[in-house]
């Protein structure tokens, strides 16, 4: 199968990782500087991204018009900023076995459980009001877990529309209950990269046989496909077009969203919204179960990084929106 795919040596193997150890100010990941800053988030000069401040500190975005009820997430708000969370599922049975699995539909670890409840223990005081998942099971997990640590204790419910039926007989016929749930959307579209004949083969013995540079060709460069698989370029035909048609016309509405989904269909995903371009994204890496967050406002996407805690200051000096936010939840408990 190796033969049907020609050889191009990839440019660099700079890291580029959005990890638990990179979500830190300007922690040094391999030869990668990171820098979370108030717009975009800066890695190596050799990716060319440039640092809009020199500064160590988050900026401040300026406040904007709270809603008056910051709790009530299910109509659309007149804001001007909202959150999105993206966030890779936990550990999967295949990821421990290091096999390659696409869009084989496999379960948490127990790690991998771990870390989706650790996530939502970094994003617990972080409105979410519509959550978007893949239609495979560790993403949509690790949505399920992650919510069990918010503060705000709203249900997570999935949403059935494959069928006229199926949407009919899960209807809930209470506003004050549907108030008090968050709709979860899975679709097909967020999956993982389709990896083709590659799916089930153990990473390290692909890598022997046909060659690291290979390998690596086919996980991670922009346009070459895995044998008979989808290459990123074609999982972010798919995985782009519904982020830009369903996810950001709930964000421009004013609605939190968060994101469950895969290394590759969020690294596209990012890619668009950071504007990587395609020798930039070959360095993006995704660790499992560490959530990013962006504010989207005025029609743009700021990175904000990866809140470290839920009692981190900084993630709550990022806006007035999130500290108000943050305050209402502590008002409510005590
Ligand atoms: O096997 C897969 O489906 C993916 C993600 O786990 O692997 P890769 O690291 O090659 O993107």
């Amino acid at each position: 199968m190796a033969g049907a795919i020609s050889h191009h040596a990839l440019a660099s193997t700079q890291s580029y990782r959005w990890s638990a150890q990179s979500s830190r100010f300007g922690k040094r990941t391999g030869n990668v500087r990171w820098v979370h800053q108030g717009t975009r988030c800066s890695v190596g000069r050799k990716l060319g991204f440039v640092c809009t401040s020199g500064s160590q500190q988050p900026s401040v975005v300026e406040p904007f018009q709270l809603p008056s009820d910051a709790n009530s997430d299910h109509t659309a708000k007149k804001s001007s900023e909202s959150a999105l969370i993206l966030i890779r599922h936990g550990e999967s049975l295949w990821n421990e076995k290091n096999l390659f699995t696409g869009c084989v539909d496999v379960p948490l670890t127990p790690k991998g459980v771990e870390e989706a409840i650790e996530a939502g223990k970094r994003i617990c005081n972080i409105p979410i009001d519509m959550i978007y998942t893949s239609s495979l099971i560790r993403a949509q997990m690790t949505a399920m877990l992650a919510m069990m640590q918010h503060r705000r204790k709203k249900i997570p419910i999935i949403m059935h529309n494959e069928s006229e039926q199926a949407h009919r007989w899960s209807q809930i016929y209470s506003e004050e209950t549907k108030k008090q749930s968050i709709p979860v959307i899975t679709a097909w579209q967020l999956n993982e990269r389709m990896y083709g004949e590659l799916q089930g083969l153990n990473k390290q013995e692909t890598a022997d046989r046909f060659g690291n540079e290979q390998v690596h060709e086919w996980r991670r460069s922009y346009d070459i496909p895995p044998p008979n698989g989808e290459s990123l370029e074609m999982c972010a035909e798919r995985a782009v077009a519904y982020f830009k048609e369903q996810i950001v016309p709930q964000l421009v509405a004013g609605k939190h969203v968060m994101v469950a989904a895969h290394g590759n269909s969020l690294r596209s995903i990012i890619m668009h919204l950071d504007k990587l371009t395609s020798q930039e994204v070959i360095s993006l890496e995704l660790s499992t179960g560490i959530p990013m967050l962006y504010i989207f406002k005025e029609g743009k996407f700021i990175r904000r990084g990866s809140p470290v805690g839920p009692s981190e200051a900084s993630v709550y000096a990022y806006t007035r929106t999130l500290a108000k936010y943050r305050q209402k939840l502590d008002s409510m408990v005590s």
